[in-house]
């Protein structure tokens, strides 16, 4: 990479994108994140094999990142095989020491890492384990489910069931037993339990403080399950009292007549995944041929939610459509055209990061799982409004925010809404783009969420540069390249660095993240699959420095190379 050019790595896009604002000051350099490329080339050594074998009873008894060194020979050299490109930690003798409560519990709560460290039928054990602890901590009657305090049996019944309630706690719960339905008293389900189990109390009406005056198993439905049901082509107008059961099927009240099933349709699901709403472990019946991304994904592997949003003609319908038809070096739909749904301002898709799982049918005993699910959702170009963008609110648990905004916009007038709401003031479009972006960096929904600015129509920017100067926008107007701008390619860079910058700026005096920006022509396929695996490492990037049991290593790691390497840190 050349340090003050500005240039982009083109032989690995993940590796680092770096700003020399030039043009700026001779002092000032920016630079975008460095992705540290995943190890995906797992072969463990037989030692590791063997202690990997022994851990399901050492679990129990001996340490397991319970203790206090900083790397233990136990548990954290089978985490460092499945990163050979790294170096190894200096072993610790930790075996046999007591272990400390509080860290086991926070280190078995993290699934991810326990799936990386394990195997899956380890990973199983220990979250049952984790169960029967949990359940010693609780009284039966601390939990009331259908208006009536659990009796030990039943309690027994409930966490000991093949899936019980994710971290319950003591409180008010209702349970339909024939769908198998769970959620706080008062409000919309929350998962599937295990169907079938008796209580004392039954399901009543107003368990979920529905008003929809439509009714399943008696309970009258909250809005969001009416709208999710009438997506499924399920028919409920007023005063509808249908019976739905298990596996999904559904009838009307006292027809004895089948009329489908609410999960046959792949879109169901992955609506429900993006509202919040529970869908039933297992996948759905499929016909013969259709991809099944069970078979590669664990279910246990949550798939992570990228929402991709922009104003109006910033692209990203090009890029949905790109990525659907994916993406095919290193992503691919899992569901072909059952898993692209249009719904409201929401269209979204479901695939899984297929490069890194051949890597892992390559190695069966490889102990982590080395692969994603992702759910792409694209929110309908915002045209500015106060109405646009509104489905938004409906998100949850969104892990990337990836926002487009088309850089030959920089020119263009524009309609804006006035205080009234009617689209009649005349603005500059990238000012308008900036408005959007600060009112999406601050809404609620995406407070945790990572943040990729996508900056689409590259090749429009540098056509339009060669007529109009980048400070047409007021937003840009202390644009002032230093040296020679008659070379176009070079002021496309130095202006590409410039917008991205600025960009950078304004999101760092509104939160303490990083924004990830990376470059796009969304009609060219290749540059839409760079922008996703960009993104993708992007989320393996942020969820390693999660890890707590790899923090000491990682920032020893990462501030060694740093030093070595100016294009490391992020701005
Ligand atoms: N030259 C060029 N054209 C692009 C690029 N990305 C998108 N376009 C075109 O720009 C136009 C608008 O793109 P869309 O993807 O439809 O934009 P949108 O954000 O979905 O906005 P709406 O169309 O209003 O929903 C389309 O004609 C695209 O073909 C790009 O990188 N380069």
């Amino acid at each position: 990479m050349e340090e003050n050019g500005g240039k982009i790595d083109d032989d690995d896009d993940l590796d680092c994108y770096s700003i020399a604002s030039e043009y700026i000051g001779p002092d000032v350099s920016y630079e975008l994140p460095r992705i540290q490329p995943l190890a995906v080339d797992i072969k463990p050594s037989s030692s590791f094999s063997d202690s990997r074998t022994s851990l399901p009873t050492k679990a129990g008894n001996q340490c397991l990142v319970a203790c206090d060194a900083k790397y233990c020979s136990n548990c954290l050299l089978r985490a460092m095989a499945s990163m050979p490109q790294q170096p190894q930690p200096q072993p610790v003798t930790c075996l046999g020491e007591a272990i400390d409560e509080s860290k086991l519990s926070s280190f078995l709560g993290n699934q991810r890492l326990l799936s990386r460290l394990l195997t899956p039928l380890e990973v199983e054990q220990i979250m049952e384990a984790q169960k029967q602890r949990a359940a010693k901590q609780l009284r039966p009657e601390q939990v009331v489910v259908n208006g009536y305090p659990l009796k030990p049996e039943e309690m027994v019944a409930l966490l000991g069931c093949h899936f019980p309630p994710r971290k319950l706690k003591p409180g008010r719960y209702w349970y339909d037993k024939h769908t198998g339905l769970w959620g706080k008293e008062g409000e919309k389900p929350d998962s599937f339990v295990s169907s079938d189990l008796i209580f004392t109390g039954k399901l009543s009406p107003s368990a979920s403080n529905g008003n929809t005056d439509v009714y399943m198993n008696d309970r009258e439905i909250t809005k969001l399950e009416h709208r999710v049901l009438k997506m499924a082509n399920v028919r409920c107008p007023r005063d509808t009292h249908f019976w739905v059961y298990d596996d999904g099927r559904y009838e009307e009240e006292g027809q004895n007549n089948i009329k489908g099933n609410i999960w046959e349709k792949a879109g169901v699901r992955l609506l429900c995944n993006l509202v919040g709403l529970p869908v039933p472990h297992g996948q759905p019946q499929r016909e013969k041929d259709e991809p099944n991304i069970s078979t590669t994904v664990p279910s246990y592997i949550e798939p992570k939610k990228l929402v991709l949003i922009g104003l109006e003609s910033s692209g990203t319908s090009t890029i949905f459509k790109e990525a659907v038809e994916m993406l095919s070096n290193g992503y691919e739909p899992s569901e072909h055209d059952e898993g692209v749904t249009q719904w409201n301002d929401l269209g979204f898709i479901e695939f899984s990061d297929h490069s890194m799982s051949e890597t892992f049918i390559d190695d069966l005993h490889a102990q982590s799982p080395p692969f994603s699910r992702y759910q792409l959702i694209r929110v309908n170009a915002c045209k500015g409004t106060n109405k646009d963008c509104r489905c938004v609110n409906m998100l949850e648990d969104v892990r990337v925010v990836v926002f487009c905004v088309a850089l030959s916009d920089y020119d263009q007038m524009w309609l804006s809404p006035d205080n009234m709401g009617s689209r009649s003031l005349h603005q500059n479009k990238m000012i308008q783009i900036k408005q959007l972006f600060e009112s999406m960096v601050k809404h609620p929904c995406f407070k945790d969420s990572l943040f990729v600015l996508v900056l689409n129509k590259y090749n429009l920017f540098e056509e339009k540069l060669k007529q109009t100067p980048l400070s047409a926008c007021e937003w840009f107007a202390d644009f002032s390249p230093v040296g020679s701008s008659t070379e176009n390619d070079n002021l496309a860079h130095k202006a590409y660095y410039y917008v991205a910058v600025k960009f950078k700026d304004l999101y760092a005096s509104l939160t303490t993240k990083k924004l990830y920006v990376c470059q796009a022509e969304a009609n060219d396929r290749d540059a839409v699959d760079k922008a996703f695996k960009y993104i993708g490492e992007v989320v393996k990037w942020d969820e390693e420095k999660e890890e707590t049991l790899y923090h000491n290593y990682e920032s020893d790691y990462f501030s060694e190379s740093d030093e070595n390497d100016s294009c490391s840190t992020t701005a």
